[in-house]
């Protein structure tokens, strides 16, 4: 549980989402950040109704109604991650300011966000390489028109996603180090 005593190791306890559109990376970029920071890791894929995850199987762009019920578990389990073990990375697409303001706000906590920002023929072809993953390539242009780009005041930070794994995840490092965790 997150004590008063390891809390006061922190600033803020560091609970930081990893987004952007289909297939930027967030499983993967997140799952090595978390490792790197010796922090849990929630995909919030794993977290999708079935009932959205059949839509988006069917090639149908997931609303706003489909997405708040999902937001709502979201940060209820990242809250109780936070609390068991100091924080938390979550991949989670978090496309809309008003997604990524619910979050914080319902978390009480700041939350920071990676943005892994890459183009349309970069994030094509990572897609088409992916085998066994239920969002069709379909729904890339959806997620682009839908993705609203970080306002100047939000907590955000930009990464390209046009780099390896290693230098990317270096990259997502000194990008956070101007945040107090
Ligand atoms: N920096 C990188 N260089 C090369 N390949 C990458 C890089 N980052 C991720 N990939 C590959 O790109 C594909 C998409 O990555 P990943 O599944 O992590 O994206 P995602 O944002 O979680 O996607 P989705 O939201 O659709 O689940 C995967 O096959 C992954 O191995
Ligand atoms: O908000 C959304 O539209 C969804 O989270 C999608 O981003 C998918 O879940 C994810 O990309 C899986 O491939």
């Amino acid at each position: 549980m997150l004590t008063a005593e390891s809390q006061s190791r922190f600033n803020n306890p560091p609970i930081i989402v990893v987004m952007g559109v289909s297939g930027c990376g967030k499983s993967t970029v997140g799952a090595a950040l978390a490792q790197r920071r010796s922090l849990p890791f929630m995909d919030a894929d794993d977290y999708h109704p079935a009932a959205n995850v059949a839509k988006m199987s069917q090639s149908i762009p997931l609303n706003d109604a489909d997405r708040w019920p999902w937001f709502e578990t979201l940060a209820k389990t990242m809250l109780e991650k936070t609390k068991m073990s100091g924080g938390v990375v979550c991949g989670c697409s978090a496309l809309k300011k008003s997604y990524r303001e619910f979050l914080s706000k319902q978390l009480g906590l700041p939350v920071v966000y990676v943005l892994l920002n890459g183009s349309r023929a970069l994030l094509l072809e990572r897609m088409s390489a992916r085998k066994d993953h239920y969002m069709p390539v379909s729904l890339l242009d959806s997620q682009l028109d839908t993705l609203e780009m970080p306002d100047d005041d939000e907590p955000v930070v930009i990464v390209s996603i046009d780099q390896d794994l290693g230098p990317l995840i270096e990259a997502v490092d000194t990008a956070l180090a101007s945040f107090e965790f």
